[in-house]
């Protein structure tokens, strides 16, 4: 499918010129160092009651430094939102266009510099790449939005349609204290948003091996999710003279059960199943006409898709045992042991009715179950004709990317700060204007995460025309003759 931006029509912004998406040398060089130092300041999250402070404040001090243009136009507003994040409103001349939103993170996940072959705060540059965690997951996103409105509003840009950008700082930990805020103060001031774009998804590379060609993929969704643990206590005592069953016997048959038994395959009513259709042309022979023809051959292309990790993390609800605990001397048999486990909700099941199916596994009542947190699926953006932010997406991706044939509507399988403002718009959009392959993706959260520095201008491209696009939307004309 050689699928076309509809509605769209690539005419300039009456009285204001279009501004090309180049840079020089020096421009160059500053985009690269700036994202680097960015990269040297270690803004963890190591929990939701305990990050690195001392950094994240110092990030705020870093983006006055090296954005200094942003900070001192009139027509850009800067807040600090729950401590270390930010919101930046950008008023455009229009009034009467619905704002947007440009959503990021900065904080990361914890890294040990013993795995890494740079130093994973080092921001080092070799063969062409910057390494360092946060490179891919978020910081690459936060500079090149602040990089691209510096380089506009340098060039005396003035845009038409308003726009907002959310820095969040505590999103690797659940985002109440950045996102969460800075979406309960724009409801507090009435906002609506078009649209928001976030992380969460890129153009893809190499996940399904007789797929030659990357294709974009724009999350219209994404999973809920279950914080789960289970606990069984039993009576302690001498190990010399152990009972038939202990807790953390009983507890470790548990979960056993729970992992030789994968929740429903939901392929049918998944949107996997749309974006293959949508990719089925891409595919050589015999795969194209299998999946145009979904109608015949939906089990055998369900079962496909459960041979690799992140395919099967999209046709069903996942269950990953991530915490273990029990006992504390060699020769005591422990009253208790817990297990805790992040489960991920495919969007056509409930958390009650995955919680249902988790108990039923389990079917043993000396087993408690004590839920920590839990959400559903995020409702699903549209990505027709007439949606806005696919649309700007779509026809930017075609502009940037022109080798990407294929642009795709699809679900993210991890959680993103954007969940936060579904009180805010309907439109959101998980879209990072990046390839990846999976090897980049096992960086991610991994070792050795990097960029290139030719990725990384990309990205500065791509807002760079986003914003722009943004402010020559027209409705189609077919829409213009219905009023
Ligand atoms: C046709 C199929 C092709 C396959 C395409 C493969 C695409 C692979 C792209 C995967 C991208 C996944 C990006 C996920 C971003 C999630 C960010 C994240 O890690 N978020 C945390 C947030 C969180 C939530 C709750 C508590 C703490 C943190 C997460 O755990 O989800
Ligand atoms: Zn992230
Ligand atoms: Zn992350």
């Amino acid at each position: 499918t050689v699928s076309r931006p509809m509605g769209l029509r690539g005419k300039q912004q009456q009285g204001t010129s279009r501004i090309p998406s180049q840079f020089h040398k020096e421009e160059r060089v500053a985009m690269k160092e700036a994202l680097k130092g960015a990269i040297q300041i270690p803004t963890v999250s190591f929990s939701p009651k305990e990050s690195n402070t001392t950094a994240l404040a110092e990030f705020g001090e870093y983006i006055r430094k090296v954005f200094p243009t942003v900070f001192s136009t009139s027509c850009v507003q800067h807040e600090v939102v729950g401590e270390y994040s930010h919101l930046f409103t950008v008023q455009g001349l229009d009034p009467s266009l619905q704002p947007y939103m440009l959503l990021a993170h900065f904080d990361v996940v914890p890294a040990s510099e013993e795995d890494w072959e740079v130093p994973p705060f080092s921001g080092l540059e070799r063969d062409g790449f910057i390494y360092g965690r946060g490179t891919l997951d978020n910081k690459n996103s936060v500079m090149a939005i602040l990089q691209a409105l510096e380089l506009l509003l340098i060039r005396n840009y003035i845009p038409r349609r308003s726009f907002f950008i959310a820095l969040g700082h505590d999103e690797e930990v659940s985002g109440m204290n950045g996102a969460q805020k800075i979406s309960a103060l724009l409801q507090a001031r009435g906002i609506q948003l078009a649209f928001l774009v976030d992380e969460g998804s890129f153009i893809v590379d190499g996940f399904i091996p007789s797929l030659k060609k990357p294709f974009a993929m724009i999350s219209v969704s994404e999973k809920g999710a279950i914080n789960l643990m289970l606990q069984v206590n039993m009576t302690p005592g001498h190990s010399s003279a152990p009972p038939k069953e202990t807790s953390i016997g009983i507890l470790a048959a548990a979960v056993s059960r729970l992992e030789q038994a994968p929740m429903p395959n939901m392929f049918g009513s998944g949107s996997l199943k749309t974006t293959l259709q949508h990719l089925a042309n891409e595919f050589p022979f015999p795969t194209n006409l299998i999946l145009s023809n979904l109608w015949l051959f939906q089990p055998l292309v369900s079962r496909m898709m459960e041979r690799n990790y992140v395919t099967n993390a999209m046709v069903r609800t996942t269950i990953a045992l991530t915490m273990f605990n029990a006992g504390v001397k060699v020769n005591v048999i422990p009253s208790t042991a817990q297990a805790t486990m992040n489960i991920r909700i495919h969007p056509a099941q409930t958390v009650q009715e995955v919680l249902e199916l988790v108990k039923n596994i389990v079917a043993d009542d000396r087993v408690q179950f004590h839920v920590l947190s839990a959400f559903d699926s995020l409702p699903v953006s549209p990505s027709d004709d007439q949606a806005l932010g696919y649309q700007l997406l779509h026809q930017t991706i075609r502009s940037v990317f022109p080798e990407v044939s294929v642009v795709t509507p699809g679900i993210c399988i991890g959680n993103t700060d954007s969940r936060h403002f579904t009180n805010l718009t309907t439109g959101i959009y998980r879209f990072n204007p990046l390839y990846l392959q999976p090897q980049d993706f096992s960086s991610v959260h991994g070792i050795n995460e990097k960029i290139s520095v030719q990725a990384y201008e990309t990205q500065v491209k791509f807002i760079f025309e986003l914003i722009q696009n943004a402010d020559t939307y027209q409705r189609p004309v077919s829409d213009l003759h219905e009023l």
